[in-house]
């Protein structure tokens, strides 16, 4: 492998410590503390000694572990090198420690908005402090675009505050240049399709990254940014709050799909604008040439309506916000990692979950997203071409989308997914694809189902469904009324908040116990412990799984005795 020494170009620094010749061995830096980790590096907080004790961040990326080869690790050092724009977080050099390459970057204070939002703001920001977080940003995206470069990872976790409230878009492990990339392929305009690698965090990627044959531009990161705008919005990006196995969706797409999430869903969106949830609406357009330019966006009512400075950040967010050190202590709690630092190629996580996916789960597959502005969530698209259309298939209903299978086996098979848009051309190439990205992507989205789907069926009245479902009749909750759905919605609803709120409970004590474990025990250690308590946490979800199928073919079978 071979080694990098590089100095950076510190002309732009807005610091006091412009123009300042940063070392390039780690015995001129006094490490501090840890304030984050990421898939392959550590980040710390240190002090550069020969330059008086000038606090920096440090990110050490161990290039073995890194799945990114050196190359992209060099990459960002490079990128970072090259920018200069107030919103672009600048390196000050990078070198290698051994087997590491360490980036001495300035130290933001507050550190990411991730990092910010999960300790401080779980239920996310209020929509003013999300303005000026995402005008910040985007007027670095914009920047970005305009010098022919893609970041592909946009995602608060790569947004940074300091202080004074000022926003930087950081970490370019995975950026690229669309004009390196076109030296071997030829020119194209950055807005269209370029790339074809898959590279990013998954929940945050847009579809024409996971299924990425069409190739994908500068839309793409405007996609992410929309996600973004969510994540900050709700305090995490839509669907990443369930561990991705493939066999726990699946089993999670049965046991919510009666859920009362609609309702709560309506009481959380009470507070966003309507200018808001369009623009987020015209990032998180499944095709990408309808998505706006980051220029655009800018001049997007939400952001022309946006009057707030920097200074309203440090009041209504900084203000109060333990250190990013002790943030970190905190933030490391396993039962955080529910919304895990993504392993970016995802697979199964065991042998059972393949032999679990039978054509019937296949059935419940979605193939892609639609923004839905008034919900202000993803809503899943449905494979108009079913793998098997004698099974599955499709009914347009008054806007609404009916699932049903075929020849009136139901059984709770029907799903109502109200859309916007059509299913794209996005939507039809992520059936087809056998990516174990796109397989992610798929299964991220069954959650999507399990969530959203849940309250909107628990609406539907059953002669709503019996009017568009001519084999379902006498069917599951159809209007046959063979099973009268109020009585199973009730008792499901009264189930899941049960097993809610003992969730809940366990998620407080493994807090607490992680948080004072954590500042004795080694990475190490407390990994492996995090490993066991996800597994043990997995296996009780299993059972409790197990124990809602039976209660509800328990159910069925009452209301049918009743009958
Ligand atoms: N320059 C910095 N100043 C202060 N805190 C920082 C700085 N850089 C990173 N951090 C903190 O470290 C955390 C981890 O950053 P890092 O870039 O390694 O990972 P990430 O972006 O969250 O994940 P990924 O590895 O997927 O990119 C951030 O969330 C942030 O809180």
């Amino acid at each position: 492998m071979s080694h990098i020494q590089e100095t950076h170009d510190q002309q732009h620094e807005p610091t006091n410590i412009r123009r300042l010749q940063f070392p390039l061995d780690p015995n001129s830096y006094k490490i501090l503390d840890e304030i984050g980790v990421g898939v392959s590096a550590v980040v710390y907080k240190a002090l550069c000694l020969p330059l008086n004790s000038a606090v920096v961040a440090i990110k050490s990326i161990d290039l073995d572990q890194s799945r990114a080869d050196f190359d992209n690790v060099r990459r960002e050092a490079k990128f970072m090198s090259l920018l200069s724009h107030p919103n672009v977080l600048n390196a000050h050099c990078s070198f290698t420690v051994d087997r590491r390459l360490w980036v001495v970057m300035p130290f933001m204070s507050a550190g990411s908005l991730q990092s910010i939002i999960s300790s401080s703001f779980p239920d996310g920001l209020s929509e003013p402090c999300i303005a000026v977080v995402l005008r910040e940003t985007l007027n670095a995206l914009s920047y970005l675009h305009d010098q022919g470069y893609l970041h592909r990872d946009i995602k608060a976790g790569n947004i940074l505050i300091d202080s004074n409230g000022s926003v930087k878009l950081a970490d370019f492990g995975v950026s690229a240049s669309i004009h390196e990339s076109n030296s071997s392929r030829g020119w194209c305009s950055p807005s269209s399709s370029v790339f074809t690698d898959v590279v990013g965090t998954p929940y945050w990627m847009a579809p024409e990254v996971i299924h990425s044959h069409n190739g994908y531009g500068t839309k793409a990161d405007i996609w992410s940014f929309g996600i973004t705008a969510l994540e900050l919005a709700h305090g995490r990006p839509p669907l990443s709050h369930l561990p991705l196995s493939k066999s726990l969706v699946l089993k999670i797409t049965k046991r919510f799909r009666f859920s009362d999430y609609e309702k709560n869903k309506n009481e959380k969106n009470k507070r966003f604008s309507k200018y808001f949830k369009e623009m987020v609406g015209l990032c998180l357009n499944q095709d990408p040439s309808k998505r706006l330019t980051a220029e655009k966006l800018l001049k997007h009512s939400f952001f022309r309506n946006c009057n707030k400075g920097l200074d309203f950040l440090v009041k209504n967010v900084l203000h109060g916000l333990p250190s990013v050190e002790d943030r970190f202590r905190i933030i490391k709690s396993p039962t955080l990692s529910v919304v895990p630092v993504v392993n970016k190629s995802i697979g199964d996580e065991d042998g059972e979950d393949e032999e679990m996916e039978d054509s019937n789960e296949k059935r419940r597959r979605i193939s892609g997203w639609n923004f839905n502005e008034d919900g202000f969530k993803l809503d899943p698209v449905f494979p108009t071409d079913s793998e098997d259309d004698s099974v599955v298939k499709q009914v347009r209903f008054g806007g609404e989308t009916i699932i049903q299978n075929k020849g009136g086996e139901s059984k709770g098979e029907s799903i109502r997914s109200s859309s916007l848009d059509q299913p794209s051309q996005f939507t039809q190439s992520t059936c087809s694809s056998s990516s174990s990205l796109g397989q992610v992507g798929e299964e991220t989205r069954a959650v999507s189902l399990v969530q959203e789907r849940g309250g909107e069926s628990g609406e539907s009245t059953p002669g709503e469904l019996g009017e568009s479902s001519p084999s379902s009749p006498g069917q599951g909750r159809t209007s046959g009324g063979i099973i009268d759905r109020d009585i199973v919605m009730q008792d499901l609803i009264f189930l899941k908040r049960n097993l809610e709120d003992e969730r809940q409970t366990l998620m407080q004590v493994f807090r607490l116990l992680e948080a004072e474990e954590a500042v004795e025990a080694t990475r190490e250690e407390y990994l492996e412990r995090m490993v066991e308590r996800l597994r043990s946490e997995l296996e009780s979800e299993k059972k409790r799984n197990l124990e809602l199928e039976l209660e509800v073919e328990f159910l069925k079978m009452q209301i049918q005795c009743d009958n």
